[in-house]
């Protein structure tokens, strides 16, 4: 069975989640910040997408001393497994998140990924093949389920989202709205990918929850499996 998957992120109050050249920039604030340290310190897993490491180069590790501590007690690493969908295996080498903290990380590439480069990546990572062109999210997930991963937190960004929306894979979306304006027809968006066309299509959400955050918003959506969800 596949993990739980909650996806999480921050947008501007015109719903860019960074600037048009993919910039990583400040959104949220400190109160938000704690709150995804603490989920994240919560999770099993956390995955990113290649363009996200490439654009962020972020560590994925939990930050508080106390939420690792809570962690290690529990028997747990003190990070999550840390995930990367890269089917090319573009990963640098050099990538922080193959090198700052202690854990596991898994890099998911597909059965196109040039072999000398994914034996480089397994010095440092686990390589998992799934896809012959692109990542197989699906199937994926399902192994991650193997392995005893039942909450994957989806860290972005907007393409590898919006393929776990495409493909029914998102159960919870956390989106914190920060008060910034950051424009641009170009800048990515939670989810960008093809777009569906037919209202049929769209997914339905149910807003669990929306409270003030820092000078923002963060609204907890539950992604509808059936017409009876509420
Ligand atoms: N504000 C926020 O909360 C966040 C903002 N960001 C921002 O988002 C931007 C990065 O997002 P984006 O460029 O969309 O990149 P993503 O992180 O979404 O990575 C997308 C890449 O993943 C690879 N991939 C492999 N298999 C799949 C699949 N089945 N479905 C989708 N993708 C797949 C593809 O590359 P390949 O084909 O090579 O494998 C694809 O181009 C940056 O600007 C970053 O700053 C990112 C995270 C959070
Ligand atoms: N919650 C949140 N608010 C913002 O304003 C952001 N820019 C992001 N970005 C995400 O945080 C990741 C950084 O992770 P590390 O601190 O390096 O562990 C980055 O990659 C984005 O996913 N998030």
């Amino acid at each position: 069975m596949r993990p739980h998957v909650f996806v999480n992120l921050a947008m501007s109050a015109d719903g860019k989640l960074s600037t048009k050249e993919r910039r990583q920039v400040r959104i949220s604030g400190d109160a938000d910040f704690r709150r995804v340290d603490l989920i994240k310190s919560q999770c099993d897993a956390i995955m990113v997408g290649i363009g996200t490491v490439l654009a962020d180069d972020p560590s994925l590790t939990v930050k508080d001393a106390l939420l690792k501590k809570k962690r290690a007690d529990g028997g747990r690493d003190e990070n999550p497994v840390r995930i990367v969908i890269d089917s090319g295996a573009r990963t640098p080498v050099s990538a922080d998140i193959l090198h700052k903290g202690p854990g596991t990380r898994i890099i998911a590439v597909s059965g196109s990924a040039n072999p000398e480069k994914t034996a480089v990546l397994s010095e440092y990572a686990e390589i998992a093949v799934f896809g012959d062109e692109r990542v197989d999210l699906s199937n994926f997930l399902e192994y991650l389920g193997t392995l005893g991963i039942q909450s994957l937190m989806v860290e972005g960004g907007g393409t590898l989202i919006w393929s776990l929306f495409a493909e029914g894979l998102v159960d919870e979306l956390f989106t914190c709205i920060g008060n910034v304006v950051i424009g641009g027809r170009d800048a990515p968006t939670p989810a960008d990918g093809e777009g569906y066309i037919n209202e049929a299509d769209f997914p339905s959400l149910v807003l669990k929850d929306a409270e003030r955050i820092d000078e923002g918003i963060l609204l907890h959506w539950i992604v509808k499996k059936t017409d009876d969800d509420q």
